[in-house]
């Protein structure tokens, strides 16, 4: 069976505050690469988030469809810009939410979050709060929390966009470090032309709303400066 996502043909509106129909996107249709990370990027309110809401199921489209293949029934997790952790759960606790309500074994439960806070490196803090740490802190956190679900895809939504760039370019490097673990597809939503050249393998340019897609380009780790001017070329 073949692998993956396809979104075929999505039409997404909404209402618009004088009653007329918003269109956040039309047709559109791609087929990001299986395992590995794509990058969405185009101008404020094109629709990028309304397309990661629909795969991750949190809103339906008016027309179209999104597959998801060969998933085992798994779904897509999400990452925002805000990590909004549980503040009345410590650390761990956090990790270990899911995989609770997934009712895994404590032992099992218990070694996969150990795993999952070396990984990204808050072993340390496993017992603090949330109100305790750093914004990056967190972020690595509301990470561990989705990645600890082994989910088959990460949906994330500007995810470091709320962190000093130093931190943003640690979070970058954490992300690149689990993905080589785990190979999972990854779409991410960023307005950081440098972010998507750093982390994705390609490159998504959407139209102004109602978002379609403008280019699709492959980073070439060795051509960077040519993708780069590609990726601004469309962006015009
Ligand atoms: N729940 C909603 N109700 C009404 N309009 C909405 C809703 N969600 C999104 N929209 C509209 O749909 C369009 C696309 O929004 P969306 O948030 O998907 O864009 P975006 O590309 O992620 O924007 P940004 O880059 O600024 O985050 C916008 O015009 C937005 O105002």
């Amino acid at each position: 069976m073949k692998k993956g996502i396809s979104i075929h043909e999505v039409t997404k509106s909404f209402l618009g505050t004088n009653g007329d129909k918003v269109y956040a996107l039309d047709k559109l249709t791609f087929e990001p690469p299986h395992g590995k990370i794509t990058a969405l990027i185009g101008p404020s309110g094109c629709g990028k988030s309304t397309l990661l809401n629909i795969i991750g199921g949190f809103e339906t489209a008016d027309t179209g469809e999104v597959c998801l293949q060969a998933m085992n029934g798994q779904k897509p997790c999400m990452v925002f810009q805000s990590p909004a952790l549980f503040d009345w759960l410590t650390v761990s606790q956090n990790v270990e939410f899911g995989l609770k309500r997934q009712h895994v074994p404590i032992k099992e439960r218990k070694r996969a979050v150990r795993q999952m806070l070396t990984w990204v490196g808050l072993e340390a803090f496993k017992d603090a709060y949330p109100n305790e740490l750093s914004g990056g802190m967190k972020q690595r956190v509301a990470l561990a929390r989705v990645l600890v679900l082994r989910p088959p895809m990460l949906l994330m939504d500007e995810p470091f966009a709320a962190l000093d760039a130093r931190l943003r370019e640690k979070m970058q490097d954490l992300l690149l470090t689990v993905w080589e673990k785990l190979q999972l597809t990854v779409l991410f939503v960023t307005h950081d032309v440098e972010e998507a050249l750093r982390i994705s393998e390609q490159v998504v340019v959407f139209t102004e709303r109602p978002g379609r897609i403008r280019a699709s380009i492959e980073v070439k780790k060795d051509k960077l400066s040519e993708c780069r001017s590609a990726i601004y070329k469309a962006l015009l």
